[in-house]
C-alpha cells in the first residue's frame, strides 16, 4: 500500500501547488449541489401549489425559484472557470516540472531512455491526465455531493420510495468495477508500446542516412509496423472491456426509473405522496444516475490516468543533478588529478572502465590521451566534468574535488569539443554564441577566424545568418567540427579539451587548426583525444591508456623508444597510411 502511495507522490505534489483553487471548486461544487437539490424542492411545491389552485403560493414560490436561479448561474459560471484554471494550470506545471526534469537531470537518466518514449510521455501520457482533470475530476467533485444532499432530500420525501429504487446500485457499481479492473493494466500496456513506437520511430528519422545506405527500409518498416500492431491489439483488447460498460450503463439508466414510476404511481394512487412530490422523486433520480450512469466512464478515466501517471512519475521521481557550492579559486597547481579513481557505468567494479586510475595533470600543461578505441577516454571527460561520479577514488578540478563543485562554475571553465557534435537548428552566429551568450560580435568573429571556418561562413549567401538544418545537414562533417571548435573557443576557459575534435578534417587542415589553436590559447591546459598521431607529436605529455589504466606516458620521442604500445599503435596507424 504504501509503495502504491509513493508512485502517486512527486505527481501529487504538482497537483497540490493548485489545491487552493481546487478547494474554492469544491465549495461552489457544495453550493451549486445545494441549490440544485433546493430548486427540485420548490418544483415539487409549485406543482403541488398549482394541483391545489393555491395562487397565491404558487406565485410566491415562483419568484423563491427564480431568486434561486440567480445565484445558481453565477456560481455555476464560476465553478466551470476556475475549474478550468485549476486544470489548465496543473497540466502546465506538469509539462515544466517533466521539462526540467529531462534537463536537470543527470546525463545516465538520459542516456538509458530512448527519446522517442520520453515524447511519448510528454504527449500521449500527458493528455491522458489531462483528461481525467479537465472531466472527471469536475464530475468527482460535483456528483457526490449532490448525490449526498438529494438522498437526504429523498429520504425526507419519501424513505421507502428510495430504498426500493436504490436496492439495484450497489450491484451495478461491483459490476462497473469488476469490468473497468483491466483497462489500467492494458492501458499501461499499450502506452509502453507506444513509447517503443515513438522511440522507433525517432531512430528511423535519425538514422535516415543509414537506414538508404545499408537498405534497411525493409526491416525498419516491418519493426515499426510490428510495433504498431502490437499496441492496436492491446488498444482494441482495451476497447473490447470498454464496450462491455455499455450494457452495463443502461441497466443503471434505467432500472430505478422504472421503479419510481411504478411504487411512486401506487403510492399517489393510495394518496401517500403527492403528485409534486412523484415528480420530485423523478428528477432526484436524474441526479442518482447520472453518477451512476458517468460512473464507469470516471473508473475507467481514473485507470487510464493512473497508468498514465506511473509513466509520468518515473520522469518526476529523477532526481536533480546534484552539484555543491563550491565556485572555484584562480590559484591552483594542477588542473586535474585523478586519485586511484574506479569507475564504472553499471555501479560494478568487476566491469570498471576506469580501474585504479591515476593522473595529474599540470596548470598550462598540453597533454594527449591515446588508446585502443572503447578504452576509455571520452569516460574520462565526463568524469572531468562531473557527469558521473567514480565509485572510488577521488577527482580533483581546480584542486577541489568535483563532489564540492557548483556543477555550473566547474562546466564554465571547461570548454569541450565532443566528438559528437551536436548544432542547432538555428544560424551559425547564434551556434557559435552558445558558447558565451554575452560574447560580442566581434569576439564571434575572431572565434570562427581561430577556428578557420570564417572563410567559409562568409562565403555564404547569408553569412552567419545562415541558418543550421536540423542535425546540421547543410555544411559538411569538418565544417561542423569548425563551427563547434568556435563555439568552445569562444568560452575563454581555464581547460580546453578536444575529444576528436578535428576528425573529419585532412592532416593539413587539421595540424593548421591546431597550430592556431596552440597559439591563441597560449597558457592554457589542454586536453586532446585524438586516434590521429601526427596531430599530438607536440603536445608536453602523451598519456596511453589501456584497460583503464595509464599505460605509458611521456612525450612522442619517449614512448617511441619505449617500443611498448604506443609504438605498437604508431607504427600500425604508419603502415595503415602507407598501403
Ligand atoms: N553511457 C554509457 N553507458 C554504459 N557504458 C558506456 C557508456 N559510455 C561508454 N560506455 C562504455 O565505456 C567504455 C569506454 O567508453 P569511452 O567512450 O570512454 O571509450 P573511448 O576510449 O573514448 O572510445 P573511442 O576511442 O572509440 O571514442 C566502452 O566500453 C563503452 O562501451
Amino acid at each position: 500500500m504504501n509503495k502504491e502511495i509513493s508512485v502517486y507522490n512527486k505527481l501529487y505534489d504538482v497537483v497540490r501547488r493548485n489545491l487552493f483553487v481546487l478547494g474554492v471548486v469544491a465549495v461552489l461544487s457544495i453550493l451549486v449541489a445545494f441549490l440544485n437539490v433546493y430548486l427540485i424542492k420548490f418544483e415539487k411545491e409549485i406543482t403541488d401549489a398549482a394541483i391545489l389552485k393555491n395562487k397565491g403560493l404558487f406565485k410566491g414560490l415562483l419568484v423563491g425559484a427564480l431568486f434561486i436561479i440567480c445565484f445558481k448561474i453565477p456560481a455555476e459560471y464560476i465553478k466551470a472557470y476556475l475549474f478550468g484554471k485549476f486544470a489548465e494550470k496543473t497540466l502546465m506545471d506538469l509539462r515544466v516540472e517533466i521539462s526540467k526534469k529531462l534537463i536537470f537531470s543527470p546525463i545516465n537518466f538520459i542516456e538509458k531512455n530512448a527519446t522517442g518514449d520520453f515524447i511519448s510521455r510528454l504527449t500521449s501520457d500527458l493528455s491522458i491526465v489531462a483528461g481525467f482533470f479537465t472531466s472527471a475530476l469536475d464530475q468527482l467533485l460535483y456528483h457526490p455531493v449532490v448525490f449526498i444532499i438529494g438522498l437526504i432530500y429523498a429520504i425526507h420525501l419519501n424513505w421507502k420510495m428510495t430504498l426500493i429504487s436504490f436496492a439495484i446500485i450497489p450491484i451495478t457499481i461491483l459490476i462497473a468495477f469488476i469490468i473497468s479492473k483491466p483497462v489500467e493494466r492494458l492501458t499501461k500496456k499499450q502506452q509502453d508500446l507506444y513509447g517503443n513506437t515513438n522511440a522507433i520511430f525517432q531512430d528511423i528519422i535519425s538514422g535516415i542516412s543509414v537506414i538508404k545506405v545499408f537498405k534497411l527500409e525493409r526491416y525498419f518498416y516491418k519493426k515499426f509496423e510490428n510495433s504498431l500492431l502490437k499496441s492496436f491489439s492491446e488498444g482494441l483488447k482495451s476497447a473490447k472491456v470498454e464496450t462491455l460498460l455499455e450494457p452495463v450503463k443502461t441497466i443503471i439508466q434505467l432500472g430505478p426509473v422504472l421503479l419510481v414510476i411504478l411504487t411512486g404511481g401506487a403510492m399517489v394512487m393510495k394518496r401517500q405522496l403527492t403528485f409534486g412530490g412523484l415528480m420530485a422523486f423523478i428528477e432526484l433520480m436524474n441526479i442518482f444516475i447520472a453518477p451512476m450512469n458517468i460512473l464507469p466512464n470516471i473508473i475507467n478515466s481514473y485507470r487510464k490516468a493512473a497508468a498514465a501517471s506511473k509513466r509520468l512519475n518515473e520522469v518526476l521521481s529523477q532526481y536533480f543533478e546534484e552539484s555543491g557550492s563550491e565556485k572555484g579559486f584562480d590559484e591552483y597547481e594542477y588542473a586535474v588529478e585523478f586519485e586511484d579513481v574506479w569507475f564504472s557505468y553499471e555501479n560494478d567494479l568487476e566491469k570498471a572502465v576506469l580501474k585504479n586510475f591515476n593522473l595529474k595533470v599540470k596548470r598550462g600543461e598540453k597533454i594527449a590521451f591515446v588508446g585502443s578505441s572503447g578504452c576509455g577516454k571520452s569516460t574520462i571527460v565526463k568524469l572531468i566534468l562531473g557527469m558521473y561520479k567514480p565509485q572510488k577514488g577521488c577527482i580533483k578540478v581546480f584542486g577541489i574535488p568535483t563532489s564540492q563543485w557548483n556543477l555550473y562554475s566547474l562546466r564554465e571553465r571547461i570548454s569541450v569539443v565532443n566528438q559528437d557534435i551536436y548544432l542547432f537548428p538555428d544560424t551559425i552566429f547564434e551556434n557559435i554564441r552558445y558558447g558565451r551568450y554575452s560574447a560580442t560580435y566581434e569576439e564571434i568573429i575572431e572565434a570562427a577566424k581561430k577556428s578557420e571556418i570564417h572563410e567559409f561562413i562568409m562565403s555564404l549567401p547569408r553569412g552567419f545568418e545562415t541558418e543550421l538544418k536540423e542535425g546540421s545537414v547543410n555544411v559538411s562533417g569538418g565544417q561542423r567540427q569548425r563551427i563547434a571548435i568556435a563555439r568552445a573557443i569562444l568560452r575563454s576557459s581555464d581547460v580546453y579539451i578536444f575529444d576528436e575534435a578535428t576528425s573529419a578534417l585532412d592532416s593539413d587542415s587539421e595540424n593548421n587548426i591546431l597550430k592556431t589553436l596552440s597559439n591563441s590559447l597560449k597558457g592554457k591546459t589542454i586536453i586532446t583525444i585524438t586516434h590521429r598521431f601526427s596531430s599530438i607529436k607536440n603536445v608536453d605529455r602523451i598519456i596511453v591508456i589501456d584497460r583503464g589504466t595509464v599505460a605509458e606516458e611521456g612525450s612522442h620521442d619517449d614512448l617511441l623508444c619505449k617500443k611498448g604500445i604506443y609504438y605498437q599503435l604508431y607504427t600500425a596507424q604508419l603502415m595503415n597510411e602507407l598501403v
